[in-house]
């Protein structure tokens, strides 16, 4: 199996707390990697670490091969690391549809293609036609003159998702896709991505506390505990390890 991301010996401290010890963690290509871990365990404080919002006091992370401990995220996003937040980050003030147009425009300009150029008045006509039918496929294709300010959480999460997917990534990395939302849209969001990595051969790197959640999406589990990896591999033995179970499972008897 090929690494697409390795991360090797990140150390992570804000001025006040230490977050990251000694973390290494790699992600296969093809895979849906799930970190889990009790609330302050690091797990977001990594993701910032692995796409490029914040650097590492010391310790490396290459991606498909090469070094990319020290670009910025929006480098990391010209290689196709792409990224969702646990509180969904769009163009509130825009439309839908506009949200998505914006999207496919940033794809283009990373293109180098005369639709990318943002001086244009008008989006071009082929963007219009492929954003719609993305809202159609994502089901938001009704909510496409609404402000995205005003959508459901639920549809914020898949409108960042659809954003995210219209930079054509190798890797997504989702932070808590499915927090907060409704047992039918969670269903949803899970045969997304499960659909994602099977279809289009994407690769996943997700965090989440939904058990069930973990349990449809992980072909690899890790379990993160006060800064450091304490367990990873294949879901069902990790989830069988007693000192998982004891710090995770065990004592935080909602989780299992
Ligand atoms: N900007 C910050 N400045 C200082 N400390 C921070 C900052 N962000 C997070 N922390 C602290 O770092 C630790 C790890 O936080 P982090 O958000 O990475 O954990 P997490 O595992 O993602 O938690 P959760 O499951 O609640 O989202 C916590 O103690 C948190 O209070």
């Amino acid at each position: 199996m090929t690494n697409l991301l390795e991360a090797k010996g990140i150390n992570f401290a804000y001025p006040s707390v230490r977050v990251l010890t000694d973390v290494d963690i790699t992600v296969q290509a093809n895979e849906s990697h799930v970190i889990i871990g009790p609330n302050g365990a690091g797990k977001t404080t990594l993701f910032k670490v692995l796409s490029g919002e914040m650097f590492p006091q010391s310790g490396t992370v290459h991606y498909s091969g090469e070094n990319v401990t020290g670009l910025d995220a929006w480098q990391r996003v010209h290689r196709g690391i792409g990224r969702t937040f646990q509180v969904a980050r769009l163009f509130a003030d825009q439309t839908v549809l506009n949200n998505a147009i914006l999207a496919l425009e940033c794809r283009e300009r990373i293109a180098g293609t005369p639709q990318g150029r943002w001086w244009r008045l008008r989006p071009a006509p082929e963007l219009v036609d492929e954003a719609m039918a993305r809202l159609e496929s994502y089901g938001l294709a009704a909510r496409a003159q609404d402000r995205a300010a005003v959508l459901s959480h639920g549809d914020k999460k898949r409108l960042e998702l659809l954003l995210t997917l219209s930079l054509h990534p190798k890797l997504i990395m989702l932070d808590e896709p499915t927090a907060g939302m409704a047992p039918d849209d969670r269903r949803a969001v899970v045969e997304m991505i499960n659909r994602l990595r099977a279809e289009e051969g994407l690769t996943l790197l997700l965090t989440e506390h939904d058990m069930e959640v973990v349990f449809d999406l992980a072909t690899r589990l890790t379990v993160l505990n006060h800064g450091q990896i304490i367990a990873s591999g294949d879901p069902a033995e990790v989830r069988r390890d007693p000192m998982v179970h004891e710090i995770y499972f065990g004592k935080r008897g909602g989780h299992a």
